[in-house]
């Protein structure tokens, strides 16, 4: 059967209007594996309490960081495909979680090649619900209505793979400032509660125990002793709380305004729940999270940028993806 690949991120909004952020936001939220209440709980809170009033807020900092060319996690997104594409013989695709370019069109162009063996690349190191899950449902909710005939597989979270943890070592290596006071692992948030079904889930299960904060704990550690790094020279922490629900902690927001009282004058943020730098990356930690820090006496903020399209890490990602190809 003909091979193909198709990468899947998370995905953003058209554009910067209101009303796409609006319809953006409403596939993300209404979506059952990231506000993981009944239907009509979900809808309630949603329309009533969400959409009225984020879009503008979520569109004022989209406006900050987008380019010419669109949001930056698809342009990273597009470059990296395209990259990819030239060290691999057969296709390579990139579709969206939510919004465009689809997870369905991704699946038809490669169907129309004739590809029929496809192998699914959530661009998420750490494994939950609300990211790879999501995408592995989206995508077999897809092939049982239209695609019968093709077979799909699933790259694993990859937080702990030693060639992924010696890219994302050097990228920070390459970025950290002389005489950095701490170097902070800023990971994306989740619900307490998204992490409590997934240990109940392995514990009934007898599958090794790994929620999602426990593997941010673990890439943090691989990539500090990789470096080398003491234990007071860096930290980990949660960003993106949404809702008044307890998220996965320490969380971020509240480090950044700690930190200078403790000492802590020049510091290095990395973000390694995220592959391509994206909103979350370049308003919330670079924008929002340097001037907090600064605000609160702060003197020196690096922001180390994600792996986007690396050419240590589309090499990685050639040899994996090679690994299958000729399996
Ligand atoms: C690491 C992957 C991600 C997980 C896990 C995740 C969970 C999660 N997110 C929200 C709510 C929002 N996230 C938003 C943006 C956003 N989230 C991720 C990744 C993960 N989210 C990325 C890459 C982005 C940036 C998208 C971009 O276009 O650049 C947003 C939208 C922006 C905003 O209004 O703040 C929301 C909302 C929840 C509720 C959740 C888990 C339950
Ligand atoms: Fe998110
Ligand atoms: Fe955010």
């Amino acid at each position: 059967m003909s091979k193909g690949i198709l990468l899947v991120n998370l995905g953003s909004p058209d554009s910067t209007d209101v009303e796409d952020v609006r319809t953006y936001l409403r596939e993300f939220l209404m979506d059952g594996k990231v506000i993981d209440s009944p239907w009509i709980i979900r809808k309630t809170v949603v329309e009533l309490f969400i959409l009225p009033t984020r879009p503008k807020k979520s569109a004022e900092a989209y406006k900050k960081i987008w380019t010419d060319q669109g949001s930056p996690l698809i342009v990273y997104s597009k470059i990296l495909r395209e990259k990819l594409q030239q060290q691999m013989d057969i296709p390579v695709g990139l579709a969206m979680r939510y919004k465009n370019p689809s997870i369905q069109n991704g699946i038809q162009e490669l169907y129309d090649q004739g590809v029929r063996d496809i192998l699914i690349v959530p661009l998420y190191p750490q494994y939950t619900m609300s990211s790879t899950e999501t995408v592995a449902d989206k995508v077999l909710e897809i092939q049982k209505k239209k695609f019968k005939d093709i077979n799909i597989q699933f790259v694993k979270a990859f937080y702990n793979h030693p060639d992924y943890i010696k890219v994302l070592a050097e990228s920070i290596r390459e970025k950290l400032p002389e005489n950095f006071d701490k170097l902070l692992f800023s990971y994306h948030g989740i619900p307490e509660r998204h992490d409590n079904k997934a240990l109940k889930a392995a514990k009934t299960s007898g599958l090794p125990i790994e929620t999602y904060r426990n593997q941010c704990f673990e890439t943090t550690r691989l990539v500090t002793d990789y470096l080398q790094l003491p234990e007071d020279k860096y930290t980990t922490s949660f960003q993106s709380r949404l809702g008044r629900d307890p998220w996965i902690k320490p969380y971020t927001d509240h480090l950044l305004e700690e930190f200078p009282a403790q000492g802590v004058k020049n510091l290095a943020v990395c973000t390694p729940a995220f592959v391509s730098d994206c909103l979350e990356t370049l308003e919330e930690i670079s924008m929002e999270g340097r001037e907090e820090f600064l605000k609160a006496g702060g003197e020196k903020f690096t922001y180390i940028p994600c792996l986007n399209d690396r050419e240590d890490w589309v090499n990685v990602l050639a040899k994996w993806l090679k690994g299958w190809q000729n399996n």
